[in-house]
């Protein structure tokens, strides 16, 4: 990571009151890492960790950060509900407390806080802003061929099936203006798996908002295990084939109703 980049720091202030959504499950080893690097990238930041119940003691490190640190906050859960689930949650805290940008950023590691400063950057003039590995300039560092196959080709999946014009509609580094959350009526979205983030996205095109996607390294994680299992990337695929394929069948209703 070039250092240079966390001279940036002061734009955060930029887009207004920025919160940094970071999920948790079972991220011990990895939290307080996290959350000091990206205190230090973006000072102006908070961060809010929505924890759930993790049995390693994650939401125990998270208090602990936050009796330290008054711009590190905590959502405590009771069990594990999955990764939109969280994010819903966080999400209603974010607007409820009042922020101008609400951020996404995995607790892994795999996104560099210190390029942050991109999305907040690119947030001025968009509704939604995705880190993005899949256009130029952003990149994938220590994964697997078959997870980059997995990932490139699921996102393939997603642009011709949905129609949608992004390239890394699975990513999970993200900043949303807080009028876009408003407008995408959070409280109709069921998506409660890694699928969220393909919905949130398709949903903030269908209302017609700037979606703009910046590069980003992501950087596989070093320590703990992810939460994607091959069920989970079924249940994706499934959703979204579904959704595709509901799309379809209503366009083809209108036309028929046009014609009549
Ligand atoms: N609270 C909570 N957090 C969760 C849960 N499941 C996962 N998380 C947290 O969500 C973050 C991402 O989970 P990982 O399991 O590490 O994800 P990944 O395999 O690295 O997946 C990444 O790539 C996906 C596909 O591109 C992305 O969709 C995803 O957001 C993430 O960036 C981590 O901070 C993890 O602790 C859950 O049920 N509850």
């Amino acid at each position: 990571m070039a250092e240079a980049e966390t001279a940036d720091v002061d734009r955060a202030r930029g887009p207004g009151r920025v919160v940094v959504v970071i999920p948790t499950y079972d991220e011990a080893a990895n939290l307080a890492w996290i959350v000091g690097r990206l205190r230090r990238a973006q000072p102006g930041v908070d961060v809010l960790v929505v924890d759930d119940n993790s049995p390693d003691g994650t939401g125990d490190i998270a208090d602990a950060l936050a009796a330290e640190d008054a711009q590190v906050h905590v959502l405590h859960r009771t069990g594990k509900g999955g990764l939109g689930a969280a994010y819903l949650a966080g999400f209603a805290w974010a607007l409820a407390a009042g922020y101008d940008v609400v951020g996404e950023m995995d607790a892994d590691g795999s996104h560099q806080p210190e390029q942050l400063h991109r999305l907040l950057d690119a947030v001025r003039s968009a509704d939604l802003v995705i880190g993005s590995r899949w256009v130029p300039g952003g990149s994938v560092v220590n994964w697997p061929r078959r997870r980059e196959v997995l990932s490139r080709g699921g996102n393939l999946y997603v642009r011709l099936l949905l129609g949608i014009d992004v390239h890394d509609a699975t990513a999970g580094y993200r900043v949303f203006r807080r009028e876009a959350l408003e407008k995408i009526d959070l409280a109709s979205v069921r998506s409660t798996g890694y699928v969220f983030q393909t919905d949130l996205v398709t949903r903030c095109l269908r209302a017609g908002m700037v979606v703009r996607e910046v590069p980003i390294e992501f950087i596989e994680r070093v320590r703990g295990e992810s939460k994607m299992s091959r069920q989970v990337a079924l249940e994706s695929l499934e959703r979204i084939t579904l959704w595709g394929l509901r799309e379809r069948w209503e366009q083809a209703q209108a036309r028929r109703r046009n014609r009549r």
